[in-house]
């Protein structure tokens, strides 16, 4: 079974101010390369950034996928992966911006996911999650994206695919949209409050 890893890295981080991915942690990674990291270590079949622009400066050798639709969110960066991956099976997607996320977390999500369920950890964003490819998956992602009136939100998308709700401590889930929430989220990396860090 082929899974691909895919960090989702292609927001406009327009509440931030300035590219989220390219964050840097007390640890002196980047989020993408954090991101980029925990999944490197789950031995998928591959690892790829949804993003139209490889950072300069990216230590690790990945394919960076642009979105084919453009100002439309997460489903059009999962779209783009399912197209230029044809191989592929599932995918175990998370979001650039949380940094707490843990492997043992995305391996359990793997595992989980590995009958071809749909799995997340119903929490904020509903990322990350595993999303296996099929016509439920490929077809709704199709729709939501052809329709202009459409909410094309990841919760949307699970729920369709009758998304397993795996519970989670929230905490490990913290992210940031916004400078005041990255200033927090770094007090608590340096801190070394979660077992995440
Ligand atoms: N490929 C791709 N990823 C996206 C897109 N929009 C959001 N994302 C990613 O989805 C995750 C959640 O995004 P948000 O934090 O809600 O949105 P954002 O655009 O990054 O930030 P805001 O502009 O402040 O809303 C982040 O990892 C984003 O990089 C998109 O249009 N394409």
């Amino acid at each position: 079974m082929s899974v691909i890893g895919v960090v989702l890295a292609g927001g406009k981080s327009s509440r931030m101010g300035q590219d989220k991915a390219l964050l840097r942690l007390p640890n002196g990674k980047t989020l993408l390369e954090h991101s980029i990291e925990l999944l490197n270590g789950l031995g998928l079949a591959d690892v790829v950034i949804s993003r139209a622009t490889r950072p300069d400066k990216i230590a690790q050798d990945i394919s960076c996928i642009a979105d084919q639709t453009f100002n439309l969110g997460p489903l059009s960066g999962i779209a783009a992966v399912i197209n230029a991956r044809p191989e592929a099976n599932a995918l175990l997607i998370i979001p650039v911006d949380l940094p707490f996320l843990t492997d043992e977390l995305l391996a359990e999500l793997l595992e989980r996911g590995q009958n071809l369920q749909c799995a997340s950890y119903f929490c904020k964003h509903y990322l990350p999650c595993y999303l296996p490819i099929n016509n439920t998956t490929t077809s709704y992602i199709a729709q939501q994206l052809e329709n202009p009136d459409a909410r094309r939100s990841v919760f949307g998308l699970l729920k369709n695919a009758n998304a397993l709700a795996l519970p989670v401590d929230s905490n490990f889930l913290a992210n940031a949209n916004t400078p005041e929430e990255w200033q927090r989220v770094f007090r608590h990396y340096s801190s070394h409050s979660f077992k995440g860090i």
